[in-house]
């Protein structure tokens, strides 16, 4: 059997109202000199202050970076930019794209990395892949976090569609897992069992317990899955555990009509229809992303049937080598739309 690295975050906080303690977390993790902060707009408004004067008062010099867009070559710049602050520590403060921006810039410099999320929109958090457009279109291989830093209060007032959004992320572990078990069975590919059991714990956490969600969200329980599901595939050695057909799905989409919907509302929406390709319970994963307030609609995301078709139907061929039930059922875009409509897609 293959060797692979099982890279996992050394220290992990979670609590609430805690954001002003990011400074001894530090000190205690690495006791950086300097660090680079890097966030988008919005959530330095939300963030700034409290980080800075916790900084400061821990006495770690600090330079904030702006992550406007995923794009590889935006991320180029900032990683020129941090490079010149010659800082011991990259933090990543936000939602996907400013924590998987940090990320790669942090692997990129050999220096360590901390993740701050504040929504729980993704299970990039605490895992060692980085999406970017303009690279692969799907993730790859970057560092895990040296500690990754989580303050409930912010993650609680984040717009309720990023929490419903990270629900759909943790609903494709379903089918995803399932898409592992098929590579198995059909091609041999190693499938680690523990990694898919907890893959499948964090998604089914959720489903067990989402009936309230709507209106009581238990935002602890879904970030602690999304941190879960990364370390799942901190465990797998590769994003396997977590993405299957549904992700390509997603990926296709970005390929096709960048910014159409959330990623965890494209894989949810993909979720249903790869679970009916799968022959499993399909009308479970409406209910839950009803339950948590999930789209289960191409409307719902502005995503347009042709588009959704031709999604569907390259999925697969955006990541050959991840064999999947699209590897099994080849799809067309007449199958893809039949598909759709018989589960409410369309
Ligand atoms: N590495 C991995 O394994 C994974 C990576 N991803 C990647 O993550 C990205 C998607 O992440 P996602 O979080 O959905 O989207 P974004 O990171 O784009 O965040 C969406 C929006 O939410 C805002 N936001 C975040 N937190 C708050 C808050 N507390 N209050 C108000 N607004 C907030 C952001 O603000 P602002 O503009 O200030 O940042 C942004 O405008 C994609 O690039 C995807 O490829 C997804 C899954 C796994
Ligand atoms: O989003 C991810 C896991 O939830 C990453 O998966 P990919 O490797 O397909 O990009
Ligand atoms: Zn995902």
């Amino acid at each position: 059997m293959a060797s692979h690295i099982m890279e996992l975050p050394r220290k992990i906080l979670i609590g609430e109202n805690n954001i002003s303690d990011i400074g001894d977390f530090l000190v205690g993790l690495s006791a950086p000199e300097r660090v680079s902060l890097v966030s988008g707009d919005k959530v330095r408004k939300i963030t700034d202050k409290k980080i800075s004067s916790s900084l400061s008062d821990s006495k770690i010099k600090y330079v904030w970076h702006r992550s406007t867009s995923n794009d590889v070559d935006s991320a180029k710049k900032t990683l020129e930019d941090i490079r010149k602050d010659k800082s011991d520590l990259i933090i990543g403060i936000g939602g996907g794209r400013s924590v998987d921006i940090a990320k790669m810039i942090a692997f990129t410099l050999k220096k360590s990395f901390v993740s701050i999320p504040t929504s729980a929109s993704h299970d990039g958090i605490a895992s060692p892949f980085v999406s970017l457009r303009g690279d692969k279109p799907y993730s790859i291989i970057a560092t895990a976090p040296l500690g990754v830093f989580v303050d409930i209060a912010i993650l609680k007032k984040a717009p309720r569609r990023l929490l419903a959004s990270g629900c759909g992320d943790l609903m494709a572990k379903v089918t995803a897992v399932r898409d592992w078990e098929l590579a198995r069975d059909n091609v041999g590919e190693y499938f680690g069992t523990y990694a898919a059991n907890l893959a499948s714990m964090s998604a089914k956490i959720v489903i067990d317990n989402s009936k309230d969600f709507k209106k009581k969200p238990d935002v602890r329980m879904i970030v602690e899955a999304l941190i879960s599901s990364g370390v799942a595939a901190c465990i797998a050695g590769s994003s396997r555990p977590c993405s299957g057909a549904e992700h390509l799905f997603s990926h296709a989409v970005d390929h096709l009509k960048p910014g159409i919907g959330l990623h965890g509302e494209k894989c949810g929406i993909g979720a249903i229809l790869v679970a009916k390709m799968q022959g499993q319970d399909w009308k479970k994963i409406i209910q839950m992303l009803k339950n948590v307030g999930a789209p289960t609609k191409a409307k719902e995301i502005g995503l347009e049937p042709s588009v959704l078709a031709k999604a569907l139907t390259i999925a697969q061929s955006l990541r050959p080598e991840r064999y999947t039930i699209l590897s099994k059922k080849i799809m067309n875009e007449q199958k893809a739309i039949e598909l759709a409509k018989s589960t409410g897609v369309l």
